[in-house]
């Protein structure tokens, strides 16, 4: 079995091209990482998020634990076998989830206890339970479990939620169940403020993690302050090893997170949105309730190579949002993590042959611009 491993392949200025090697495939980087909350990426079968160009999912352990429990999954052979994903597979620990999703109980030195949101149950979670859970599931990529500060907060909590964090990394290390190919990453946290970050990151390189993830952001601090909070941050963590910035973002953040040396991302977005009758176009985010799609005849991007832009109108779209078919879901979440996956690539190929800056130029030149 092959170990997990990070390969720095290049750089172009703050962006860097890379490969994660894993028990399930290999990851080429910067990668997007669609999100399959409930052991599915909603609204498309496995094989066609695979023909987008994904290499890698995102599965849960909050929303998995809760239903159909991770026992279960476990003896059904795992997240892989259960949802039909033969890919990597990387799982959140839950605690970010439970802080925006469940009528929370208690939090402790010892975890959190908080209610179902699904059927009012209890609940427990702790390092060492989701570390369990997410072995239960199989994933390739195990996150230590942390807790994420809301903003805004008083500097002095974002103190103790990144100290409280950081000996929660030191125990999610202990109990995890070391296998090769199988990696675990530490969440740095600080919220945006350096010094709190500096002591994040000493933190996590003294314990040693196979991935270095940026906890904290894209909590509703903003672009601007998203983007100076990364400009020291990423500096901190070890250039060997893979950065993930959780819950990024929207095309813009991408690409500027890249040139700050983000190499994983994660968001809601393109599946969200594809349920919700937006678009992304190299252009822009396009609303396909509005009415003056009604008549068009054009794809939606004639540079898209999806099924989507090879077999259906606007007016089609527009016809099938507005009447609430379930063909809008898939065609739309089809089409954005296409384009999500297209973007990567054209970054990939950018950093490879240098010319990363001046794609970064063309493409906030163009994208913004409103819709043709
Ligand atoms: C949207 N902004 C944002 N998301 C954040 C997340 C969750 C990332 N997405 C995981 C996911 C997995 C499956 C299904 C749905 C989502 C975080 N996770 C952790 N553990 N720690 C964070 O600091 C943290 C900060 C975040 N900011
Ligand atoms: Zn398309």
């Amino acid at each position: 079995m092959t170990d997990f491993s990070f390969e720095l392949l290049g750089a172009d200025g703050g962006a860097r091209r890379g490969r994660v090697t894993c028990a399930h495939g290999v990851i080429q980087t910067p990668a997007f990482m669609p999100v399959g909350t409930a052991a599915t990426v909603k609204a498309m079968l496995p094989e066609n998020v695979a023909a987008t160009g994904a290499e890698i999912i995102l599965g849960n352990t909050y929303h998995l634990m809760l239903r159909p429990g991770a026992e279960r999954i476990a003896r059904l052979g795992g997240l892989h076998a259960f949802m039909n994903w033969p890919g990597p597979i990387l799982t959140d620990s839950g605690g970010y989830q439970v802080m925006s999703l469940s009528e929370l109980r208690k939090l402790d030195e010892n975890g959190v206890t908080f209610r179902s949101h699904i059927d009012g149950s209890y609940h427990t979670l702790t390092p060492e339970r989701s570390m369990e859970i997410q072995h239960q599931l199989g994933s390739d990529i195990t996150m230590c479990f942390d807790e994420c500060p809301p903003y805004p907060s008083e500097k002095a909590d974002v103190a103790r939620a990144t100290q409280l964090s950081m000996r929660w990394a030191a125990r999610s290390r202990a109990a995890f169940v070391n296998r090769p190919g199988y990696g675990l990453f530490g969440i740095n946290q600080g919220g945006v403020h350096e010094d709190l970050r500096e002591q994040s990151a000493q933190a996590l390189k003294e314990i040693g993690f196979d991935g270095y993830a940026i906890g904290g952001l894209a909590v509703g601090e903003g672009r601007a302050l998203m983007f100076s909070t990364l400009d020291f941050t990423t500096l901190m963590l070890p250039t060997d090893k893979p950065r993930y910035l959780m819950g990024v973002g929207k095309p813009e953040d991408l690409v500027g997170a890249v040139a700050r040396g983000v190499d994983m991302f994660d968001c809601v977005l393109p599946t969200r949105s594809g349920r919700t009758a937006q678009a992304f176009t190299r252009r822009g985010p396009v609303n396909l309730k509005n009415a003056r799609h009604g008549d068009d005849p054009r794809p939606l991007d004639d540079h898209c190579s999806c099924p989507t832009c090879r077999n259906y109108s606007r007016a089609y779209l527009n016809h099938v949002v507005k009447a609430g078919e379930i063909i809008a879901a898939m065609l739309l979440t089809w089409h954005n993590l296409q384009y999500y996956q297209d973007l990567m690539a054209d970054i990939r190929r950018a950093i490879e042959s240098g010319t990363f800056a001046a794609f970064e130029a063309d493409f906030q030149s163009q994208y913004g611009q409103g819709d043709i």
